[in-house]
C-alpha cells in the first residue's frame, strides 16, 4: 500500500447507512415516489457522501486553476495566449462569469496558476510556476513527469486544504487558452473515439481554425502513440491546469468532499483521475452537457447524468455555478419537505 504513488491510495467510501436513510426519507416525503426526478438521486448521493441523512451545502469551494498550453503555436485558438492571465486578473476583480456565480452563492473562490508564460504576479493568485506552461506536444510530452507530478500534487493540496475547513463540496475551475485541443487530444487517446467526433470551436475558431486543430491533435496521436495508461496520456497530452484539476479530484475523494465537475476540459480531467483511481467516481457530480463535442462522449465514458444541458463551452467552473443552485434545492427539498404522516397527506392506492 505505501508503494503506491499518493493517487492510488484509497478515496473515502460512501455512507451505506446515511444512503439508506436517505432513501426511505424521499419514500415517506410528499410526493410520487420518483417526483422529483435527478434532484431525488442528487439528494441520496449528496447524503451517502456526507455520512448524514440531510445533506447540507453550506460551505462550498471553487479553485481555478491556470495554465499555459505550447500547441497555441499551431494556431489552435480563437484568442490569444495573453488571455490566460488577462483573466487571472478579471476572476479576482470580480468581472467575470465565475465571479460573479461564487458572490451570488457565497462560495469561496480561489485561483491557482500551475505555469503561465509569465506570471501573472498578481496579488491573490497563488504562484506555483511548476513551468513556464507546457511544451508543445505535437513536438514531445507536454509535461516532464515531475512538472505532471508537482501539478497533480497542487490539486491534492487544495482538497486537503478544503477537508480542513470544512467544505462540503468543490467546485474545480480552469483557464487555459489552447486547453480544449489539449482536452480533445486526451478524449480521443482515452475513447478511442475518432477525431472528427471529438474537435470543436472552443473559444470560437473558424472551419480553418477547427482543421488546424485536427490536424495537430493527428500528429500528436501518431507521435505519442502506443500503449498507455491515463497518467501516460495526462503527461503528455495534458496541462499544468488539466493535472491540477485530476489531483483535486482524487484528493476530494480522499477526503471525502463532494466534486462537482464543470465542462469538457473539467470531465476530460475527471475521466483520467477515474482511470487513476476507480474509487472517485463515487464522489463525482455532473453539472452540465456543453457545446464541445468531447464533451458528451467524455461524460458518457463516465456514465455521468449531467444536471444541466445550457449549450455552455465558457469553462473556469462557470456551469458548475450554474448547477450548484439546484443541488441546493435539491437538498432543502430532501431535509425540509414533510413526510406523508406529518402531513396527513394519503399514500398511494395499494
Ligand atoms: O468548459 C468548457 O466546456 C469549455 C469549452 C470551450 C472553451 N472553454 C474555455 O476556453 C478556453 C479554451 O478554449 P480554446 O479555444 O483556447 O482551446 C479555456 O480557458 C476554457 O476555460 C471551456
Ligand atoms: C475571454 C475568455 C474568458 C474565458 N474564461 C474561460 N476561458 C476563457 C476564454 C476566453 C477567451
Amino acid at each position: 500500500m505505501t508503494d503506491l504513488p499518493w493517487w492510488q491510495q484509497p478515496c473515502r467510501p460512501l455512507d451505506a447507512t446515511a444512503e439508506a436513510a436517505a432513501c426511505a426519507r424521499q419514500a415517506q416525503l410528499t410526493k410520487p415516489a420518483g417526483s422529483l426526478g435527478l434532484l431525488e438521486t442528487l439528494a441520496v448521493r449528496l447524503a451517502a457522501q456526507q455520512g448524514r441523512e440531510k445533506p447540507q451545502l453550506d460551505n462550498v469551494w471553487i479553485a481555478i486553476f491556470a495554465g499555459d498550453h505550447g500547441v497555441v503555436a499551431e494556431g489552435v485558438s480563437a484568442y490569444p495566449q495573453a488571455v490566460t492571465v488577462q483573466m487571472l486578473q478579471n476572476f479576482l476583480a470580480g468581472g467575470a462569469a465565475i465571479s460573479v456565480l461564487a458572490r451570488q452563492q457565497n462560495a469561496h473562490l480561489e485561483v491557482h496558476n500551475l505555469g503561465t508564460v509569465a506570471p501573472a504576479n498578481l496579488p491573490g493568485v497563488a504562484e506555483h510556476g511548476v513551468a513556464a506552461g507546457t511544451a508543445n506536444f505535437i513536438q514531445g510530452p507536454a509535461m516532464t513527469t515531475a512538472q505532471c507530478d508537482a501539478a497533480l500534487a497542487v490539486g491534492r493540496d487544495v482538497a486537503v486544504r478544503a477537508a480542513a475547513e470544512g467544505c462540503q463540496l468543490l467546485i474545480g475551475g480552469e483557464m487555459g487558452i489552447g486547453n480544449t485541443t489539449a482536452a480533445s487530444a486526451l478524449a480521443c487517446a482515452l475513447l478511442g473515439v475518432q477525431l472528427e467526433q471529438l474537435v470543436g470551436a472552443g473559444t470560437g475558431l473558424d472551419s480553418d481554425g477547427v482543421r488546424r486543430k485536427r490536424d495537430a491533435i493527428q500528429r500528436a496521436l501518431a507521435l505519442h502513440a502506443g500503449e498507455r495508461d491515463a497518467y501516460d496520456w495526462l503527461q503528455r497530452l495534458g496541462g499544468l491546469e488539466i493535472a491540477a484539476l485530476v489531483g483535486a479530484y482524487l484528493g476530494c475523494a480522499q477526503q471525502g468532499i463532494t466534486v462537482l465537475v464543470d465542462g469538457v476540459i473539467c470531465t476530460a480531467a475527471a475521466l483520467i483521475a477515474v482511470r487513476l483511481n476507480p474509487g472517485v467516481a463515487d464522489w463525482l457530480l455532473f453539472a452540465h452537457s456543453g457545446a464541445e463535442p468531447g464533451h458528451a462522449p467524455l461524460l458518457a465514458a463516465l456514465d455521468a447524468q449531467p444536471i444541466l444541458q445550457l449549450g455552455m463551452r465558457l469553462g473556469e467552473g462557470s456551469g458548475a455555478g450554474v448547477a450548484l443552485p439546484l443541488l441546493r434545492l435539491a437538498c432543502a427539498l430532501h431535509g425540509e419537505m414533510a413526510t406523508f404522516a406529518e402531513a396527513a397527506v394519503a399514500g398511494k392506492l395499494a
